[in-house]
This record gives C-alpha cells, sequence and structure tokens, in this order.
C-alpha cells in the first residue's frame, strides 16, 4: 500500500534522497475519502492486533481519522528532525529565548514569515502546519514525535548502536554516516528511526505494530524497498531486545518517562538521559550530587508546564472563575494565597490533561485522558480547551521561576529604596516577550514603588518579537495608559530614549546613569530551559563550550555591563541557563570591573519535575557615594 504524503516533503523542502534505491513517490490524494479508504485495511488490521495482546481495548482503538493522522504526522516529524540533525545551529544565533505556548513560533517570534532561520524543528513543523493544516491532533503529535526524536537523540543513537553497529567508534568518527555490516545510516534514515523509536518510547498507547507499519510504508517511500525490509528487520529486533533487558531495568528503576524498555547502559547517564557528556558533567560538577543531577536532567526530557500570571485585581474574571472551577487552572501551591503588599499576581499551573490533553499518550487529544475525564474531543472537553485559548487573550503565560525570581527581586529592591521617593525610570534591555517588564509593572504599582509618572523603557534587538512585548502590555491592567515606550535597539549600545528616540553609542563615555532599574534578562544557552527547546541541548557539546558558549557569554557581560553604566541604584540580571559561566561566574567578573556596585542577592533555580524552569538570578545594588 502506497504512501501518500508527499506535499510534506515539499513544503519543508528537505533534500530528497540521492540514493538510486529510492522509490518513486505515490501520487498525492487530497481527498480526506481517498486517503481514508487507502488506510481502511490498516484500520482493520491494526483493531485486530490492538486487541490481540497491546493492553489497549478495543474500543479505543484508533479510528480511520486518527490513523491517517498519525501516519502524517509521523511523516512530517521525520522531515523535522532530518532537519534539525542536519543543522548545526550556533548558540549565540538562537537568541529568542522563544517558548510559544503550544510550540507554534508566532509571527512575531520568527516563525511562519520571520526572519528567523527556518532550521529550526519548531519552524519546520510551523511551516508544515501552514501549508498542510494538519488538524489539532495531527499537530500534537508531529510535535511531541519530532521532540521526543530530538531531544533523545543520545539514547536512540546508542540503542541504534547496540543493534546495528559492531564498532561503538564509528559514530564519532562519522557522524553523519553510521556504517554497519553492508549498511550505511544516512542523516535521513537516522532520523525516521529516531522517531520510530520515540513513538516506541513515549508513546505507550501506539500499538508496535503501528510503529512497525508507519515506518516501514516511510522507508519505502523516501529511500526504497531495501533500506524499509532493514528499518523492519531493526524495530522487530528491537522489540526482542527490549523485552530482554526488561527485568533488568525494572531492578534499575528506569527513567519514569520512558514506558517501553530500551537498552541503556546504566551508568552513562549522559546516554541514559541523552545530552552531551560535557553538559552534564558541567552540571555534575556544581551539583556534586547525582541523585540531584539525575532529577534535573530528567527534567529537562519532561513536557514543560504552562503557568498563568494573573494580577490579584483580576480574581474575579468570568473565566478565570469558571477555570478554577473546571479544575484547567490550578494555584500553584507554593505560593502565599493570601494578599500581600508586595506579591501582586496569583501564579496558576494549567492542567490541560483535564481537557483530555494527555501529552504521552499516543493520540493526545482523541484518546481517552489519562485521568478519565472523557475522550479529548468530547464537548465538555474542547469547550475546556477554547476557554484556555480565552485566558491567553487576557493573561500572560509566564514560567513560575520567572515570577519568582521577579518577584524575590523586586522585594530586595524595596528593602532597600528610600520611601520618600518614586521610582522614576526603569529599563529592560532584552525585553521581549515583556514578562519581567509587564511583572515589575505590576510590583511597582502595588507596593507604590512606582506612580503614574514612573517611565518604562523596553528595548530588543528583535523587530519580530517586539509585538508580543505590545501584547503583553495590552494585558497588564494599566499599563497602556502609562509611560511606556519600547523600541528596537542592541542593549549593548543603548545610551538613552528621548521624546520616543533611541541613543546609541559604542563609547562607554556617552553612557551616564539615568535610571533608577535596569533589567538585564539576558539571551542564554537556554540550560534551564531545554525541556522546551530540544534543539538547544545539542548546543552544549564539546565543540561549542569552545566556540559559540564563550561568545555568547561575552555579549552577556556587555549587557550586564552597559547596565551597570545606566542604572544609578538597581540591576537586575537574569538567565534561564543553569550554568554557572553565565551566572554566578559572569556577574563576579563584571563587577570587577565595577566597584562601584555590589551582588546583594542572587539565587539558582534548576528545572525541575514539578514544572520549574532553570534560571539564574542576581541584584546588583550601586553603592552609596562617599
Ligand atoms: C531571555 S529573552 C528576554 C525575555 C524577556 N525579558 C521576558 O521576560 O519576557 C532574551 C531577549 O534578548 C533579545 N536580545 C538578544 N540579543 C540582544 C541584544 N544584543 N540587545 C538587546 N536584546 C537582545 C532577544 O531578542 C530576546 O528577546
Amino acid at each position: 500500500m502506497g504512501f501518500a504524503a508527499t506535499p510534506v516533503a515539499r513544503v519543508l523542502s528537505v533534500k530528497k534522497p540521492s540514493s538510486t534505491t529510492a522509490r518513486p513517490r505515490s501520487v498525492w490524494t487530497p481527498s480526506f475519502r481517498t486517503r481514508k479508504k487507502r488506510l481502511a485495511p490498516l484500520v482493520a488490521t491494526n483493531s485486530r492486533k490492538t486487541s490481540a495482546g497491546t493492553g489497549i481495548p478495543p474500543a479505543s482503538g484508533p479510528r480511520p481519522r486518527q490513523v491517517w493522522e498519525a501516519l502524517s504526522a509521523r511523516e512530517a516529524a521525520f522531515l523535522a528532525v532530518e532537519c534539525s540533525l542536519t543543522q548545526g545551529h550556533d548558540v549565540a544565533e538562537d537568541v529568542d529565548g522563544s517558548d510559544a505556548l503550544d510550540g507554534r513560533p508566532s509571527q512575531g517570534s520568527g516563525g511562519v514569515g520571520g526572519a528567523l532561520s527556518n532550521r529550526y524543528l519548531l519552524t519546520q513543523l510551523a511551516l508544515w502546519s501552514e501549508k498542510h493544516k494538519p488538524s489539532r491532533v495531527e499537530y500534537a503529535l508531529a510535535k511531541i514525535i519530532a521532540f521526543n526524536a530530538v531531544r533523545q537523540r543520545a539514547l536512540f543513537d546508542y540503542v541504534l548502536q547496540t543493534n546495528i553497529v559492531r564498532d561503538r567508534s564509528a559514530i564519532d568518527q562519522e557522524p553523519h554516516r553510521i556504517k554497519s555490516e553492508g549498511m550505511h545510516l544516512s542523516i535521513a534514515q537516522r532520523a525516521l528511526l529516531h522517531t520510530a523509536l520515540a513513538q516506541y518510547a513515549f508513546m505507550e498507547r501506539v500499538p508496535v505494530y503501528t510503529i512497525v507499519f508507519s515506518t516501514v510504508e516511510i522507508a519505502k517511500t523516501y529511500f526504497g524497498q531495501r533500506f524499509a525490509a532493514f528499518a523492519n528487520a531493526i524495530l522487530r529486533n528491537l522489540v526482542r531486545y527490549g523485552e530482554k533487558y526488561a527485568a533488568d531495568l525494572e531492578s534499575r528503576r528506569p527513567a519514569s518517562y520512558i514506558v517501553r524498555p530500551l537498552p541503556f547502559p546504566a551508568d552513562a547517564l549522559d546516554v541514559r538521559y541523552s545530552y552531551p557528556a560535557v553538559f552534564a558533567s558541567r552540571v555534575f560538577g556544581q551539583l556534586l550530587n547525582r541523585k540531584r543531577l539525575v532529577a534535573f536532567l530528567e527534567a529537562g526530557n519532561m513536557t514543560p508546564q504552562t503557568f498563568l500570571r494573573v494580577p490579584r485585581q483580576h480574581a474575579q474574571h468570568e473565566d478565570l472563575k469558571m477555570a478554577i472551577e473546571r479544575r484547567l487552572l490550578v494555584p500553584w501551591s507554593d505560593q502565599d494565597s493570601t494578599e500581600t503588599v508586595s506579591r501582586p499576581w496569583i501564579i496558576y499551573r494549567v492542567d490541560l490533561q483535564c481537557a483530555g490533553e494527555d501529552p504521552g499518550a499516543a493520540l493526545p487529544l482523541t484518546l481517552p485522558s489519562a485521568n478519565g475525564t472523557g475522550w479529548a474531543d468530547d464537548p465538555a472537553n474542547v469547550l475546556t480547551r477554547s476557554l484556555f485559548q480565552r485566558l491567553l487573550q487576557h493573561f500572560i503565560a509566564q514560567n513560575v521561576t520567572q515570577a519568582e525570581h521577579t518577584f524575590l527581586l523586586c522585594e530586595q529592591l524595596r528593602q532597600r529604596w528610600d520611601k520618600e521617593r518614586r521610582i522614576a525610570r526603569v529599563l529592560d534591555l532584552c525585553t521581549a516577550p515583556g514578562g519581567k517588564l509587564t511583572a515589575v509593572f505590576e510590583y511597582l504599582q502595588y507596593s507604590d514603588l512606582g506612580d503614574a509618572q514612573t517611565e518604562y523603557i523596553g528595548i530588543d534587538l528583535s523587530d519580530q518579537r517586539i509585538h508580543m512585548v505590545h501584547e503583553n502590555v495590552d494585558k497588564t491592567p494599566g499599563m497602556r495608559e502609562s509611560r511606556v515606550f519600547v523600541g528596537v535597539a542592541r542593549g549593548e549600545s543603548f545610551v538613552d530614549c528621548r521624546a520616543g528616540n533611541i541613543l546609541r553609542s559604542e563609547d562607554e563615555r556617552a553612557v551616564s546613569p539615568c535610571f533608577d532599574l535596569v533589567i538585564a534578562d539576558v539571551p542564554c544557552t537556554n540550560s534551564g530551559v531545554l525541556n522546551r527547546r530540544p534543539e538547544a541541548r545539542w548546543r552544549l557539546d564539546e565543540q561549542h563550550f569552545a566556540s559559540s558558549v564563550p561568545r555568547l557569554v561575552s555579549l552577556q557581560a556587555s549587557l550586564l555591563n552597559r547596565a551597570c553604566l545606566l542604572s544609578r541604584s538597581a540591576v537586575f540580571y537574569m538567565t534561564c541557563s543553569v550554568l554557572h559561566a553565565e551566572g554566578r561566574d559572569l556577574v563576579r567578573s563584571v563587577l570587577e570591573n565595577h566597584r562601584d556596585f555590589e551582588l546583594v542577592w542572587d539565587h539558582l533555580t534548576y528545572t525541575d519535575a514539578a514544572g520549574r524552569d532553570g534560571g539564574y538570578a542576581a541584584m546588583l545594588w550601586r553603592r552609596p557615594s562617599h
């Protein structure tokens, strides 16, 4: 049976394999009815399989549309992963820090139509999505498969090696072509097998038969019969191999998110949790505790959580009350639920499972959800999801770590600030999408440190992302009516903003301290948000630590340096990295040249299973002049 989905390849403009064995693609049949007909035999076989020993009751077996969606999503994921495997991104290039909520980069974050390179996984998926108009189910599936395939690259290469490669050093020597006896894996073939493994390991509800079937179908279309037979053999072998290891793994407590056993070395944590070895060992060097390291590495492989920051004065919002009633929003347990002067917002965790979403499932939106609230396409669940979309129009999505760091920094500021004066001018050097600037605004208004005359200036390098700041300003009560200026500029050459014009200079002598508070929430390696940025970890290998990471650190130092020059009182320095090189050590080295400032408070949070992002926050305070 043919697999008709060539438009995906055209949309993603991924190079076709040059192999002479590649079979001509089957004819594209755009009508759903036709595709459904062609896939009908699969559906019948599949239902038999599901009831025959996979543990899935026949009633929840895939329905025709789902099978099509599963195949099509799998192909899109495969092409996106191939693209991601081909590219060696520069860490200093990936400055946008985008963490689009549902993973679709918006226009402004450099996604479709944006200026950002289209080499990224999410951008590839967005391009496919824009052209192919997949259903929500199809998109969610493709994203989950692709994210896991990219995150688990090291583990999956190890699995393939132990299955097909006799010589372990082959991958290191020739990463783009794994050699085994008589079989060469191209990048595209490797990507296809990675997506198969991603389904096998993480999607417990996908029957093994379906994984093998779709792999073979895609393999036939792209690589020809010979590779299809090879892929089939590899996967079947793996299932046998996995079973053999199951008992062994159980005794070693396999990572809870791996739902089916894969052979992995018990001691090599970098392979087992799939990180570049040098990064894992650096974090170990900081934590000096194997258990905490494992918790951190595991958290980086989990589905990221979404949080909403709700201003207290909006606590009675109708949609909000309904969302709390339906348990779509759950108050973050650590926060003080009573109103205090200093905490002007309530943080809620979004529990999309209550809307039938189950990120670990095979078909996240159409199978019964994990917590038993019915089918995801049940009208009640559809309503809950549309409620979530409405909430996003009113409230800012911000991770609890970012909100908490901003709160703690503001508290430090309040303790030191002369109560007789109001804060007159605030500058944010890297403002997009505006999460910190709006939080600081809320805090200053709420605590009376600021007033109607307080001026807020936010600049960012990326004009693509500046419009997101405007959206977030509009969501912040009272901010649009205040003295707010948002513009595009490089932070390290910013001098001031007068009458709506941005003044810049490379010359430090042109800079004078004219802001009470300067925020430098700098671009970083994203090592604290690796669960959101599947590709980011691969830019933390030996080679990048020697080349692009130092360049990024030097940009961070320039931005912090400029922040100190511009501030007459406080500097907030923040990153979403857990590496000391971008946090504590960097602050200390910049302070060497700014004896007029002292570090009064800092905090490093590691990514954790509760959903906290990793990140660093520090407050520098200008010493009183004598
Ligand atoms: C971590 S994000 C900032 C997040 C933001 N503060 C918030 O809370 O929503 C880093 C931002 O720095 C911007 N950026 C990168 N290099 C910059 C530079 N040299 N000058 C100003 N902004 C820069 C990026 O475009 C990105 O929007």
